[in-house]
Order: structure tokens, then sequence, then C-alpha cells
């Protein structure tokens, strides 16, 4: 877990994102303490997901990107914990719940997989965490999409990352299992992990987030939630489409405020 305040977990400068050919993502400034969250919002194509690939090292970074304090890239195993958008686990794939979670520490386990005691003891308290203890032994796919977020987080985070990203976590969640997640987001903040989350959903981005990037293609800005979600910006960002789409994000309020 993180020790220090002053080194920011994630900081970025006019840095700019690309999968080999001309930048998707440009002029990204900004930077998370430990212990804090960023909300990435910004609409399909904004480069949300390129964003966190690029701190993954997934993605080509160009400008400065410095990463719990190194700007080389080369991140202590297990230090990121990640939550991909579509989940990377076949539910079909004949896999336990107790196993899926255990995928978070093969970083430390090395190429044999052999867990001990610890690890199986790691493995029991974050699922106790996210309150699936009574699911460990069930497959995968045996349960609701809800509680496959669920365990996908506990899989991101069993390892004690400084820092988890979540892509789009709570996309067709009910309400129980989206209070389960943010209570989840908020003790491991209060952890001193940095969040860095993607999302449609501003009412998240005001819940569990202090700083917002609103992202279209380039950085339109970045900083305290209140400064950047002003329909102005938001207009910058979504321009002249409309806000059907966004009915209960929270987005066309927003839209109308002011
Ligand atoms: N592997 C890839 N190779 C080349 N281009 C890609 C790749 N993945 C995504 N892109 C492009 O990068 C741009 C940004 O995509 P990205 O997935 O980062 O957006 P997003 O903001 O996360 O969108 P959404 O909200 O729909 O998930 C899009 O134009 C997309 O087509």
């Amino acid at each position: 877990m993180a020790t220090s305040q002053s080194v920011p977990a994630l900081r970025y400068v006019d840095a700019s994102f690309s999968y080999g050919g001309s930048p998707t993502l440009t002029g990204v400034t900004g930077e998370v303490q430990p212990g804090k969250a960023l909300a990435l919002i910004g609409p399909n194509g904004a480069g949300k997901t390129t964003l966190l690939r690029g701190i993954l090292g997934t993605v080509r970074v160009s400008g400065t990107m410095e990463i719990l304090g190194r700007g080389d890239g080369k991140v202590p195993k297990g230090a990121i914990g990640y939550v991909p958008q579509v989940a990377d686990l076949d539910a079909t794939f004949p896999v336990t719940v107790r196993q899926v979670v255990m995928m978070g520490l093969y970083a430390e386990l090395g190429w044999l997989r052999r867990p001990g005691a610890s690890h199986r003891g790691r493995v029991d308290a974050v699922l106790d965490r996210v309150g699936l203890t009574d699911r460990a032994n069930l497959r995968f796919g045996e349960l609701s999409g809800g509680q496959r977020q669920r365990v996908l987080l506990a899989r991101s985070i069993v390892a004690s990352p400084r820092m988890i990203l979540l892509d789009e976590p709570f996309n067709g969640l009910d309400e129980p299992n989206r209070e389960a997640l943010l209570e989840i987001i908020h003790s491991v903040k209060q952890e001193g992990v940095a969040v860095v989350v993607s999302t449609h959903d501003l009412k998240l981005a005001y819940e569990c987030c202090e700083d917002v990037a609103l992202l279209a293609g380039r950085q339109i800005a970045f900083g305290p939630i209140d400064s950047v979600l002003t329909p102005d910006n938001l207009q910058k960002a979504y321009g002249s489409r409309s806000t059907d789409e966004f009915v209960g994000s929270g987005l066309e309020e927003a839209l109308h405020v002011g």
C-alpha cells in the first residue's frame, strides 16, 4: 500500500498516446495523489481506455508520464491493479471464483504458480472484503454480472497494489452491486491506493473521485470535479450530440446546470 503522500501515484505532462500511427489522445496533463481518485470522462472513442493502456505500458506514450515516481516505465510487479472494460475471462471457462482472484497473485507466484497458505489467506481475505466468501468455490460463470465485476475487482486488489485502474466498472450494474463496488473503492482509497476510473457515469465521478480528466481525443480539462464538469466544458467534449443516451448518467442534468 502507498506510504508517501508527496510523490504522485501518477503524473503526466503534455502526454500523447498512440497505437503506432498518429496519436489517439493528445495534450494530457494531470496527476493523481495516493488515496485520491481520478475519473476519465468523455464520449465513446475519447481515449479513456487508451489512457489506461498508457499507464499499463501497452500503448506508446510520448511526453512525460511518471508512475509511482518512476518515469522509465519500470513499475514494480503487482503495483498496479487493473479491471478491464470487457472481462478478459470467458465466463464459460471452468475456473472458480477463488482461482480467478488467485490470478491477481500470478506476478508474485512466478511461472510455477504454486500458491502457499499465505497466498490462499490473502485470497480469502479479499473475497471476504468484496462480500463473496460464500461464492468462493462456484464457477466464475455461475455468478451474476455484478458479482463477476466484484470478483475482478478482488483480483485487481489482492496483490495490494498502489494504484488501481478501472475501465467502466459500473456498466450494467444493479444498485446493490454498484453500492458494493463504490464502498470497496472508498476503502482502498483510505488505505492510500490511487484510483483511475473510466466512466460515462458522472454521478459515480461525483461519488468517488476528487478530480476529473475530460477527454475527447485531447484533454479538454483536468482538475477538481466541480471546475471541470461545467456545461461549457461538457459541450466542448460532447459537442452537439443528443443527451438522450446519457439519461440517468448525470450528464443531462450537468449540461443544464447554470
Ligand atoms: N488496438 C487499437 N488499435 C488502434 N486504434 C485503437 C485501438 N483501440 C482503440 N483504438 C482507437 O482509439 C480511439 C480511442 O479509443 P478508446 O477505446 O480509448 O476510447 P474510449 O474513450 O475508452 O471509448 P469508450 O467509451 O467507447 O470505451 C478510438 O478511435 C479507437 O478506435
